[in-house]
């Protein structure tokens, strides 16, 4: 640490070390604590653009030769930045950014590089196809330029390892970083630092109001965006700013543009001795886990009582706010071929892919709230359109709107439970795993479970409210609903308002 704090201030970089201090935190690395008590809008730290490490500020792509350099797609994603990265490193003390490279973690606790016996805990959840590891290893094949590294440098800091190593740097530690236009035109640079937006982490205008963050990137070598790619951006590795951990809506900094630096800023006031936390987006678990190796667990108030038959429910009410639940589209159309509503084939595929041109997902989310989500009900209802009813929707040219009949209801229940069946053990089964052998499980043991329980608390509660639904509407239907209009089983009640109520009385 004090290697690169050193080699960061000779470079031009400030600390304001009256009020920051770096240290180590157990279980969370190297992390940054308050030494005071410091206002909100504090600049912490400045670090120059010239410190920052992108394909716009290594040497390799004018080296290898611009043209060459975008010829075989260098700019896009994040192979170029690896290679840079690579390139540096075996540069040695003559790379500008050698005591920040030798800083940076060689191990990762990301289900990147666990076993095939670990991986298989995480049957169910979306982390494993998301890893993106055979992605990277084409790229590392495709792009290879072993040509550009000394001969002898080769077996040390040009492998297929090295590269992965290099992938998971950018992964948990990279920002999208705003090209500063003014300064890559006076250095005759254009567009060389071009790169896929995939970093969780960005950089806000000063004072701007909180923006959204940028859309992350589904796959390790952030390969994905193809053409929507965001020519402005430049994913940069930026000393210092990637020293500060995240935990679920604790953020109190922020790294902010300014003129020729960018600066860490308090966003709230930090009392001291509290840590400095930046954000990683609030993710969920899953996505924590497979960007950054670990996971977030707080305690979760809507599951103090989440199961009768969970031993201890302080601690297995521990989670990360911020979870979801993915349901691939597949799965819709698989129960709907089970219960033989399905269309033909290629009936099917038009309709889906109309929903895709109508800015539909092919992956629908459940979140924490245990609401059905409006657009997976829309796109059942899409489903089980009749041919003459699919027509009118085309006309129409909007989704159908997602109201929840019986059929529907009936549908998703049985997605929710197709679902929840994807993973290979049980809620409680996992609960009591988490009750009984809590101190002799492995760290990816405990994450995996922790990624599982987190996705199948919030299944196993929207599925019991939908069930909860389709009894109550039976029986306000069998009762008349005192209203003289009989509903269908699993129809929602009207939600009437009270004058509404009064006016029919
Ligand atoms: C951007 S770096 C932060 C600095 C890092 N701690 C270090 O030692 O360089 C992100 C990494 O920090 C660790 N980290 C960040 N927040 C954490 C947290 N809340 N709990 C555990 N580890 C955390 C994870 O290993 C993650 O991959």
């Amino acid at each position: 640490m004090d290697a690169v704090l050193t080699w960061f201030t000779t470079n031009g970089g400030t600390i304001d070390s009256a009020s920051v201090g770096f240290t180590e935190f157990d279980g969370a690395g190297r992390g940054a604590a308050a030494l005071c008590d410091i206002p909100e809008g504090h600049v912490l730290f400045k670090i120059p653009r010239s410190l920052l490490l992108s394909t716009a500020t290594s040497a390799l792509p004018r080296r290898v030769g611009l043209e060459q350099w975008r010829a075989r797609k260098m700019h896009r994603g994040w192979a170029g930045l690896i290679l840079c990265m690579m390139w540096e490193t075996a540069n040695g003390a003559a790379s500008r950014w050698a005591p920040y490279l030798e800083s940076l973690p060689s191990t990762f606790d990301t289900p990147m590089f666990w076993s095939e016996e670990d991986l298989e805990e995480l049957r169910g959840t979306s982390v494993v196809e998301k890893l993106g590891k055979a992605d990277a290893e084409k790229d590392f094949s495709e792009k290879s330029r072993p040509d550009i590294f000394p001969p002898a440098t080769i077996p040390s800091f040009y492998t297929l390892e090295v590269y992965h190593i290099m992938g998971s740097r950018i992964l948990s530690r990279s920002f999208d970083v705003e090209k500063d236009e003014s300064e890559s035109e006076s250095e005759g640079e254009g567009d060389v630092g071009n790169t896929s937006s995939g970093s969780t982490m960005d950089v806000d205008e000063p004072h701007a109001p909180e923006q959204e963050d940028g859309e992350d990137s589904n796959s390790e070598n952030g390969e994905d965006e193809g053409e929507d790619e965001d020519d402005s951006i430049v994913v940069s590795m930026v000393p210092l700013a990637d020293m500060l951990n995240a935990r679920y809506e604790c953020e109190n900094a922020k790294l902010f543009y300014e003129k020729d630096a960018l600066g860490m800023m308090s966003t709230k006031p930090i009392k001291a001795g509290e840590q400095i936390w930046n954000t990683y987006g609030d993710l969920p678990n899953a996505e924590l886990l497979r960007r950054y190796g670990h996971v977030d667990l707080l305690p979760l108030t809507q599951y103090a009582d989440a199961s009768t038959s969970d031993p201890n429910p302080n601690q297995s009410a521990l989670g990360n706010p911020g979870d979801v639940v993915e349901i691939r589209a597949d799965l819709i159309l698989s129960v709907l071929n089970l219960l033989s509503q399905s269309q033909s084939e290629a009936k099917i595929k038009e309709r889906i892919d109309w929903w895709l041109e109508q800015g539909g997902d092919d992956v629908l989310i459940l979140e924490s709230d245990h609401q059905i989500p409006p657009a997976l009900i829309s796109l059942i209802r899409l489903l089980q359109l009749d041919e003459t009813d699919w027509g009118k929707t085309v006309e129409k040219d909007k989704p159908p709107k997602p109201k929840l009949d019986a059929e529907s209801m009936g549908v998703v229940i049985r997605v929710l439970e197709r679902r929840l069946g994807e993973y290979p053990t049980t809620i409680d089964a996992d609960l009591a795993l988490l009750q009984t052998a809590n101190t002799e499980l492995s760290p990816n043991k405990k994450h995996a479970l922790a990624v599982r329980i987190g996705e199948k608390r919030i299944l196993q509660r929207t599925l019991e409210d939908a069930r909860a639904r389709v009894v109550a509407a039976a029986v306000a239907a069998s009762s008349g609903n005192g209203n003289g209009k009989k509903r269908k089983a699993g129809e929602e009640p009207e939600r009437n308002t009270g004058t509404k109520t009064q006016r029919k009385r």
